[in-house]
């Protein structure tokens, strides 16, 4: 017989609403906790049982003493602990917790990118700052909008953790009718494929946002594949198909979907937005717009030829023509 555990989601975004409610229609007996900072938020949640920001159509089935803003309190509370803010802001939030706090605790990040200040995948980031061992620590990725989670239509998701165990332990605290989990021990692999993806779904916008068209879009993405795979086998070289649904699956999704926030972003600076004024008109936050400047810091080690990414980075961070930067890119795609 299963053990009743407790699990606690970090985080009030799209993805956590969605991963809610995976929790909440999987059968395993559990008690789900729920941390995130926004107060406002929190007393709708335990009010009208709807997170009111974002996919507000879920219903949250959670006690309303179970969903809170006090970190220390849902961490001690849970065995289990799923982390999906932005990268961007998990330090921050982080802050006032000390490695003794997370002890023990088995944790997977549904977190699509890098901790800016570090140039450091989460998982990395949570085993040198706060101690927690390789086996303790899983990363969920695959094609999966949490739009969708929210209209139960079928979706796959890959469970990567260096232990078996773990990889499971999530994987059975996440299917539902709607959601069949994959289990991989490739977790740099499929946390770097998750990252890129994100700056290969920018790419994706900034050219339909200048009139690209399919034709174009999908020798972009093919090109994007063989970017990954290269970066991929320099950072991590192990044996692995690229084609699987976390690396390629995940790259298609967010490339053509319209639910992709990278996507939407990439689009509104092909069509001449500031950086500045495409993130504020979004109420959802595009990691790719964060991933393009850690990878290219983390490729000044490994030097990879990933010339999709650095025009990326040149049309966010060096401020290049998206026409320019992209007719350049143009010349070198096969
Ligand atoms: N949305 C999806 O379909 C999906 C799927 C898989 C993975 N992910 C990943 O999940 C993670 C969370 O993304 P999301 O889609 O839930 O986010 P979102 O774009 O829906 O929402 C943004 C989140 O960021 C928070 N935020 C904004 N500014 C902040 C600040 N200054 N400090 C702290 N928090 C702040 C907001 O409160 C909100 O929770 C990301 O890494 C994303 O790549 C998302
Ligand atoms: O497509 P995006 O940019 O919204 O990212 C969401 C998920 O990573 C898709 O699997």
């Amino acid at each position: 017989m299963q053990r009743k555990i407790n699990v606690a989601v970090i985080g009030g975004g799209s993805w956590a609403t969605a991963l809610v409610k995976m929790l909440s229609d999987n059968d395993q007996e559990k008690s789900i906790f729920w941390w995130m900072r926004n107060k406002d938020a929190i007393n709708y949640i335990r009010q009208y049982h709807h997170n009111p920001n974002y996919l507000s159509a879920i219903e949250v089935k959670i006690p309303s003493a179970q969903i809170t803003d006090d970190l220390v309190h849902v961490i001690a509370s849970c065995d289990v602990i799923i982390w999906s803010i932005p990268a961007a802001f998990l330090k921050n939030t982080l802050e006032s917790i000390a490695s003794e706090q997370l002890a023990g605790k088995r944790m997977i990040s549904a977190i699509k990118g890098i901790i800016p200040e570090e140039n450091q995948l989460v998982g990395d980031y949570l085993q040198t700052v706060f101690d927690v061992p390789l086996a303790h620590i899983a990363v969920i990725s695959g094609p999966c909008h949490a739009e969708e989670v929210s209209l139960e239509k079928l979706s796959y998701l890959t469970i990567a953790s260096a232990a078996t165990d773990t990889a499971t332990l999530f994987a059975d605290l996440l299917c539902t009718r709607y959601i069949k989990t994959i289990l991989s021990d490739d977790i740099y692999g499929t946390e770097y494929g998750a990252v890129l993806k994100n700056i290969y779904a920018v790419a994706s916008g900034i050219c339909h946002g200048i009139g690209y068209g399919d034709n174009f879009q999908a020798v972009l993405i093919s090109n994007a594949i063989r970017e990954m795979a290269r970066f991929v086998a320099k950072v991590h070289p192990i044996g692995r198909d690229i084609n699987e649904s976390a690396y390629l699956g995940d790259l298609l999704v967010t490339a053509y979907s319209q639910f992709s926030r990278n996507r939407t972003f990439g689009n509104m600076i092909g069509k001449g937005y500031t950086v500045k004024s495409a993130q504020l008109e979004m109420n959802m936050i595009a990691e790719g717009y964060y991933a393009s400047k850690c990878i290219h810091e983390i490729n000044k080690t490994y030097r990879v030829d990933i010339p999709i990414c650095r025009a990326v980075y040149a049309i966010l961070y060096e401020k290049h023509s998206p026409h320019v930067e992209i007719k350049l890119l143009a010349e070198q795609l096969t």
